[in-house]
């Protein structure tokens, strides 16, 4: 039987999905802490979950991801008023291919460090309590998109990353389970793309229009089955506008690729 998750720690939660994921969360009764570095929507946002949920139950960080320390200090600012946390959501994210150095560290590096500073604190066996560790990459991290390579590839590497630790035999005696949510084009803040911000930019917009646009209840749903099922690790969840949310799990199958 998996442990109950009673908290949880969300990177890039002010607003769009990461607001979305803390909301359910709560509304399930799970403790949320979420960081962002957007300071004042942020602490819009925790006035609001705080009139709803209550004082006890969420509080926000000031927190720039790409600093190790600001993202430690926040954890450890988590685990502090929490106890513990056994969810941790790395979701901070941008989508802007002139600012490949901050896009890297940002999409990949700050996530797979905040991946490591919730593994160090949730192993089991050396005194933790388990825990989920969820990536959001994107579906850009399974297919190449020639109009926004520079995303692509940082949400190919964090994909790397999950199947990576996923496959991991000693993740079951460290009580570890990750999962990794992918969704399509979604109705948040980071599609609003102009020229400077996309290579091809009228193809990427005719692309977009194609496919779809996912609501962000729609990727909500999705990322709920990380919560709402026992047996989660190595779970990949897309969520398309055509498709809805599918979950896909290669380690789970018998053949290796
Ligand atoms: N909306 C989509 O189409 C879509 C699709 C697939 C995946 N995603 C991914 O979902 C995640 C959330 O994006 P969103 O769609 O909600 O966009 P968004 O722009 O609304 O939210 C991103 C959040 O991340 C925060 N953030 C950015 N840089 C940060 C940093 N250095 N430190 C801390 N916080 C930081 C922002 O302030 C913002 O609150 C991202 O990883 C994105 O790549 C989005
Ligand atoms: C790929 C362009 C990304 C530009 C960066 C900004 C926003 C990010 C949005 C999403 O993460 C990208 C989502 C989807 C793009 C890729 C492929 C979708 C294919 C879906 C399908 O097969 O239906």
């Amino acid at each position: 039987m998996q442990q109950l998750i009673r908290t949880a720690f969300v990177t890039g939660g002010a607003q769009g999905l990461g607001r979305g994921f803390s909301k359910a969360l709560l509304d399930r009764g799970i403790k949320v802490c979420f960081a962002d570095v957007q300071a004042s929507v942020g602490k819009s946002t925790e006035t609001e979950f705080k009139s709803l949920y209550g004082d006890d139950k969420v509080m926000f960080c000031h927190c720039d991801v790409t600093s190790v320390n600001n993202l430690e200090d926040s954890f450890n600012a988590a685990v502090k008023k929490f106890g513990h946390v056994d969810l941790m959501v790395n979701n901070a994210g941008i989508g802007d291919e002139s600012k490949l150095v901050q896009m890297i560290s940002i999409n990949l590096t700050a996530a797979i460090q905040g991946s490591q500073i919730a593994l160090e604190h949730m192993r089991k066996d050396k005194g933790g309590r388990g825990g989920r560790i969820i990536n959001v990459a994107s579906t850009a991290g399974l297919i190449g998109v020639y109009f926004s390579p520079r995303y692509c590839a940082s949400k190919f590497g964090l994909v790397g990353y999950h199947h990576s630790m996923a496959s991991n035999p000693h993740a079951k005696e460290m009580g570890l389970q990750f999962g990794c949510l992918c969704p399509a084009f979604t109705d948040t803040a980071i599609i609003n793309f102009d020229e400077t911000k996309m290579d091809y930019y009228d193809e990427g917009l005719k692309f977009l229009e194609a496919i779809g646009i996912n609501t962000v209840d729609a990727v909500v749903d999705g990322f709920m089955h990380f919560v709402d099922n026992d047996d989660i690790n190595g779970d990949i969840v897309t969520v398309t506008a055509q498709r809805g949310f599918q979950v896909k799990n290669k380690h789970k199958r018998k053949a290796h690729l």
